[in-house]
């Protein structure tokens, strides 16, 4: 795999990572495609895969609220939002399998260990974003945590990734976003920042076509760590093939 054949990628630096949650660092998405199948079924509508696909990335609001308009229900957006978000909350709660991706934190060890900042910016409520970074241990590589709830404007619209951008003090251009959908890619391009994205076959059929490199596991990730340009100065560079943890494991 090589980096795109772009100039600004190679002599731009990195300054910071952003990630997306749900699909990026855990493999969320399934879990939630089952939820929102019964949510919605409850409520009487019954979305297509193809329509129920391009919610990714969007926050519960903007989802719920376009399943209302689209299948003419007579509920309120708070109505099925409060019921919905009971349901994931309580299911995200007492699931035993949420784990990080695999091989994921070999790269945010590297990440932290060069002194690359690294901030979360998910669509999913904050409480769900906490729980996550609790129950799989993530939390403790992640000091920044931006929620869709805490913008005006979610995915597909850049305003998350602009505010993580300006929580970690890097200008736009020098971030780096990590999504694997359709909507969050959007959002990462229109906030001008370079996006790789992520291929999981989890997170349904996404166009990712926008981002300017697709990855389909941190392994990929791993093999060019040393290609991407971050801004490593002041850090204690590893020769390249020095694998921070676990060898054996990519
Ligand atoms: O922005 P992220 O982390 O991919 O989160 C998006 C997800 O947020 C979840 O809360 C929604 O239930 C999903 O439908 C949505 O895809």
């Amino acid at each position: 795999m090589m980096l795109p054949d772009d100039q600004t990628w190679k002599k731009d630096s990195i300054e910071a990572v952003i990630f997306d949650m749900d699909g990026v660092l855990v493999d969320s998405e399934p879990i939630y495609f089952d939820i929102e199948r019964a949510s919605f079924a409850h409520f009487g509508a019954y979305p297509d895969e193809a329509e129920h696909h391009g919610y990714v990335g969007v926050t519960l609001e903007t989802m719920w609220q376009r399943v209302l308009d689209k299948h003419q229900l007579e509920f309120t957006l708070e109505q099925v939002l409060t019921y919905h978000k009971d349901n994931v909350m309580t299911i995200m709660r007492n699931h035993s399998e949420l784990k990080p991706m695999p091989h994921l934190e070999s790269w945010l060890d590297w990440l932290a260990d060069k002194q690359v900042p690294v901030a979360v910016a998910s669509s999913s409520p904050k409480v769900l974003i906490e729980l996550i970074m609790d129950k799989t241990g993530l939390g403790r590589y992640f000091n920044v945590r931006v929620s869709g709830e805490e913008v005006a404007n979610g995915k597909p619209s850049p305003d998350i990734f602009l505010h993580a951008a300006n929580l970690l003090g890097v200008n736009p251009s020098k971030c780096l976003v990590i999504e694997d959908s359709r909507n969050g890619v959007k959002a990462a391009n229109s906030a001008g920042m370079r996006c790789i994205g992520y291929n999981n076959p989890g997170s349904g059929s996404q166009n990712l076509s926008l981002a300017d490199l697709q990855i389909s596991g941190y392994e990929q990730l791993w093999a060019l760590r040393n290609m991407l340009p971050f801004c490593l100065e002041s850090s204690h560079q590893k020769e390249s093939g020095d694998l921070v943890s676990s060898p054996s494991s990519l």
